[in-house]
């Protein structure tokens, strides 16, 4: 049975009772977000991952991917990239492999943590088909299925499936004025394979069938954009929401068969239209979990697209964004390493807390509040303690020592701080 399925029987699950804990909030208000799909806790019923829930009135999420591809694949550092996301906070781990050893790297990476795991299996689909009839375009529906089955089978949590991205829809695009066309992987191989076999997305016609396998297994449906806009000039335009429309229509049918769902959102927005995407993905998903990459704000910074995405995180989650994937500096660069996973999960951090603390969630304001009092008392210890990254003020204080507690080399002995203690 799924999680949802057993808020609607009054069930109270052990994950329940765990997730309430952890959100300091009643159990009842997670089996009514449940119930009605505005709350989910993606966990598969083969897994033995850590309970966490994510969607309205709950804290902000965040996921950190990481995973190998056809040039970089080394099992053991895509382990421990998984470990410093969770180190620094990271609340889920995607593992989006796609080199040849895409299999035990995500064996590896479910011994090594406890958190949710997600996966997008039409990537195994794609490479299996790659390797055994020489091209991606040449899966066919079984090997799509066949991966789902694989992965639910395995203990994956949540699986984003590109059921959204149909036949029409891709004639749209290629139509329309977009600079970057499909910027999504799963949306790319699905689209390829729609053009070249000239058939409906499988993973729509079939959609009952995804279905019946998630309920079993009680997998999320992470339902992904596979037209999220690439760039700020194509955000926001009729391929975009035309897919949040099917996709809001797939929320509803899932919902019936119990099937805990959420919706994945873009990519790269500018900011005012930041806030009118949000407002349309709830009303059009009937307030499902949404689930965004970035936001990233602006197109001209690569290196930097962690800042760029936390700008638009915290704008997005403030408006409404339950769950947000982290963007490294290594984003539309290279894989990320394990330096750029660390920044990648502050800068995620940062922009939930920030819309934690405007939307009103508990326990983010009395943080800000102990820290502001660690400060007043020159706490440098219950500083590093409260702070997202331990490390780096740490050493940033310790680059000049200096003997005296109640001030640090910004202003020395007129410290502000200090006078005003001494003084007033
Ligand atoms: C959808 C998002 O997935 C991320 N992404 C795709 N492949 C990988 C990988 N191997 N490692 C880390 N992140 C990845 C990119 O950041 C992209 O924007
Ligand atoms: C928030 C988020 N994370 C991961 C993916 C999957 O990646 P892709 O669509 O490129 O296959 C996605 N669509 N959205
Ligand atoms: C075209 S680069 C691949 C992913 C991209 N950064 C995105 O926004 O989805
Ligand atoms: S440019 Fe890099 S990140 Fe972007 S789609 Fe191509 S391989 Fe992926
Ligand atoms: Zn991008």
């Amino acid at each position: 049975m799924t999680q949802m399925q057993d808020a609607l029987r009054g069930n109270i699950t052990p994950e329940m009772k765990l997730v309430a804990e952890s959100e300091g909030i009643d159990v009842q208000k997670i089996v009514r977000g449940l119930s009605d799909g505005r709350i989910i806790i993606p966990k598969n019923v083969e897994g033995k991952t850590k309970a966490v829930a994510i969607g309205k009135g709950l804290k902000t999420k965040i996921n950190a991917n990481v995973g190998s591809s056809s040039e970089l694949e080394k099992v053991k550092w895509e382990v421990e990239k998984a470990k410093a996301a969770v180190k620094y906070g990271a609340d889920t781990i995607m593992d989006l492999s796609t080199g040849p050893d895409y299999q035990n790297v995500l064996n590896a990476i479910m011994e090594a943590v406890n958190v949710p795991i997600g996966t997008v299996p039409i990537y195994e689909a794609g490479i299996t088909a790659s390797n055994s009839k020489g091209a991606v375009v040449n899966m066919d529906e079984d090997d799509m299925f066949n991966a789902i089955t694989n992965q639910a089978k395995a203990g994956v949590d949540f699986i984003t499936v590109h059921c959204g991205i149909t036949k029409d829809l891709i004639g749209k695009v290629q139509d329309s004025n977009r600079i970057m066309g499909i910027v999504s992987r799963g949306g790319s191989f699905l689209a390829a394979w729609i053009l070249q076999n000239e058939l409906e997305n499988p993973l729509y016609k079939n959609y009952d069938y995804l279905l019946e396998i998630a309920s079993e297994y009680d997998v999320t449906l992470s339902l992904g954009d596979g037209l999220r806009p690439g760039c700020l000039h194509d955000a926001s335009d009729v391929s975009q929401i035309q897919e949040l429309v099917t996709l809001g229509e797939l929320v509803t049918r899932a919902r019936n068969e119990g099937v805990q769902v959420m919706v994945e959102g873009p990519g790269h927005v500018p900011i005012n239209q930041i806030k009118a995407n949000i407002e349309i993905q709830k009303t059009v998903c009937k307030e499902a979990p949404f689930y965004v990459l970035g936001p990233l704000v602006t197109d001209l910074a690569p290196g930097y697209d962690h800042i760029t995405s936390a700008i638009g995180g915290a704008i997005a989650a403030s408006a409404g964004a339950d769950f947000l994937c982290y963007v490294t500096p290594a984003e539309h660069l290279a894989i990320p390493n394990i330096d750029d996973v660390k920044e990648g999960v502050i800068a995620s951090k940062i922009a939930a807390e920030a819309a934690d603390v405007a939307k009103g969630v508990k326990g983010a304001w009395d943080r800000e509040v102990e820290m502001a009092n660690a400060r007043k008392n020159f706490d440098w210890e219950k500083q590093f303690e409260l702070a997202f990254d331990q490390e780096k003020p740490r050493k940033c204080r310790e680059r000049k020592p200096i003997s005296e507690d109640d001030m640090c080399t910004m202003c020395g002995e007129f410290c502000a701080l200090r006078l005003v203690r001494n003084n007033i």
